[in-house]
């Protein structure tokens, strides 16, 4: 289990609570109004953000102090943070080893992991030769092959067409929820949520709430949710 205890994080004059826990081996949607502090939270959680005050734990382990490496934890972001002078192997071979000395084993399972996310034979194809949406395949063929239990998603595939989407959050659901992976997704859509995860959490007027069914959320949304969703 993830436990925010009595988070406070603070970006300049933002301020966000959060006192909650995230089930191992389930996902969570996060869903709110633009600047309510959800990417703040996935900051906190994968150690680029101090808290203020509060504590940051997985099981029995104290998150709050650990850096960002260290963590149990993987991030996928809308740029997907691939580097330009790097081949698809190799910047999927940064999840096995961030100095990339890879040896033989590790190419062949950067190169299954590309294979699993659909693209076999990419591995020698610079960034600037992939398309969006095949790039945002190799940022998660490098969260596969990190194989850390929580997973953080903010919006990673947002700037991709509805089709190209969807098909992402199906290998995610495939390739992360399905394999019992603790995943924590920012969304601004509701039905992203509701295809993806069972339970999904507001945030809010500066407070993450605890995560509740996504079917009763959407069911009967608070009134900040309902303001947000129109
Ligand atoms: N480095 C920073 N310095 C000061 N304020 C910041 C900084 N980064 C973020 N903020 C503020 O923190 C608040 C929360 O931002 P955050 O990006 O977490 O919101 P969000 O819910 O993810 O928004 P969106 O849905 O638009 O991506 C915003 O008011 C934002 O302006």
């Amino acid at each position: 289990m993830l436990i925010c205890e009595k988070l406070v994080l603070q970006q300049g004059s933002f301020s966000l609570s959060a006192d909650v826990a995230f089930a191992a081996g389930k996902a969570v949607a996060l869903i709110g109004p633009s600047g309510a502090g959800k990417s703040t939270l996935l900051a906190a959680i994968a150690g680029f953000l101090a808290p203020a005050s509060g504590r940051l734990q997985w099981d029995d382990v104290d998150l709050t102090d650990m850096a960002p490496g260290e963590r149990p934890v993987s991030m996928l972001f809308q740029d997907n943070n691939l580097f330009p002078h790097l081949t698809a192997a190799q910047n999927v071979g940064l999840g096995l080893r961030p100095d990339l000395r890879l040896n033989a084993d590790d190419r062949a399972v950067a190169a299954i992991a590309l294979t699993d996310v659909g693209l076999a034979g990419f591995d020698d194809r610079k960034p600037r030769d992939l398309s969006g949406g095949q790039q945002s395949r190799v940022a998660l063929a490098r969260v596969l092959v990190a194989d850390r239990p929580v997973v953080l998603l903010d919006e990673p595939f947002a700037a991709l067409g509805p089709a190209m989407k969807d098909e992402m959050l199906d290998l995610v659901k495939a390739k992360l929820i399905a394999a019992g992976k603790t995943v924590i997704m920012v969304t601004h859509d509701p039905a992203d949520a509701q295809r993806m995860a069972g339970m999904a959490a507001l945030v809010a007027a500066g407070e993450v709430s605890a995560p509740v069914a996504t079917d009763v959320l959407f069911d009967n949304p608070p009134p900040a949710l309902k303001a947000y969703l129109g």
